[in-house]
């Protein structure tokens, strides 16, 4: 039996409530392969947290990143394991961001919505006002919100669950297709006020997980591009590298 229960959400790095003034307060996630995490997952993070403080004037009291179940299947996944160990070393000196495992510790594919739902009852399980009331924010790339217009890939039921349980915060995304910014401008237009773009993100740029793999299996350089923790782990581990 696989004891998923051990896999609790952290909240070690939350805001303490007692240092939260603000009436208003939200916890990001972001949801991804990380398959390995880069300087623009979290880079995003940090401009998420900027535009929920300084735009929609909310306290942010963390942010998480789930890695993907392995049952999701996608070809350049590796291993939870490593995943999870990549992402941990990412965040290691990160006073705020922190990763939540219980996604990828269970037993089943977990679809997005109900990674929020089961934040959201982590928090009302805790004894702080100030956490309970915070709103989710699933903070990804405008190609994340354009893959939800395609219902193949994102059943509208799952996207209307994951817009009743938090909102969406968007970072542009360079190189998307025409198709892919139709599909996004949709998106925003079926949920008025329920999807955040960060338009004017002070950081765009074009570097994604697949570009690493890519770096390291023809022996290119991916310094500065992860953190170097994480640079080092895929070496010792051989990772990406056929
Ligand atoms: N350069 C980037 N700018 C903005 N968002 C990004 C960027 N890279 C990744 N993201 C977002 O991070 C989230 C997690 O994505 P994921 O781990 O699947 O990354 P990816 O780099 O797109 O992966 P892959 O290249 O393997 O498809 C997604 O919402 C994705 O849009
Ligand atoms: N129906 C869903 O909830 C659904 C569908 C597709 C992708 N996702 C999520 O989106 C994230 C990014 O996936 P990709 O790496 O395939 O873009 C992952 O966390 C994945 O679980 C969720």
């Amino acid at each position: 039996m696989r004891l998923t229960f051990l896999f609790m959400t952290p909240l070690t790095k939350l805001t303490p409530p007692n240092l939260i003034t603000d009436a208003t307060t939200a916890l990001l996630v972001s949801a991804g392969s990380f398959s390995p995490p880069t300087m623009l997952h979290l880079l995003s993070l940090e401009q998420a947290r900027d535009h929920v403080r300084f735009v929609l004037g909310k306290t942010v009291i963390g942010g998480l990143l789930s890695p993907v179940n392995d049952a999701y299947h996608k070809p350049s996944l590796i291993s939870a394991a490593h995943r999870l160990q990549m992402c941990r070393l990412a965040v290691a000196d990160s006073e705020w961001i922190d990763v939540d495992e219980w996604e990828a510790h269970q037993p089943r594919y977990v679809p997005t919505f109900r990674v929020l739902q089961h934040l959201h009852k982590t928090l009302q399980a805790t004894a702080h006002p100030e956490w309970q009331r915070a709103q989710l924010y699933l903070v990804g790339g405008a190609d994340l919100v354009a893959a939800m217009d395609d219902p193949a890939e994102w059943p509208p039921e799952h996207v209307e669950q994951l817009l009743t349980e938090g909102q969406l915060l968007a970072l542009p995304r360079p190189a998307a297709s025409p198709t892919q910014e139709a599909a996004f401008q949709r998106m925003l237009q079926r949920y008025p006020g329920r999807i955040h773009y960060v338009e004017q993100a002070p950081v765009v740029a074009n570097v994604s997980a697949t570009l690493l793999r890519q770096q390291v299996a023809r022996g290119a350089s991916i310094r500065y591009l992860t953190p170097r923790a994480v640079e080092d782990y895929i070496r010792q581990h051989r990772l990406y590298s056929q």
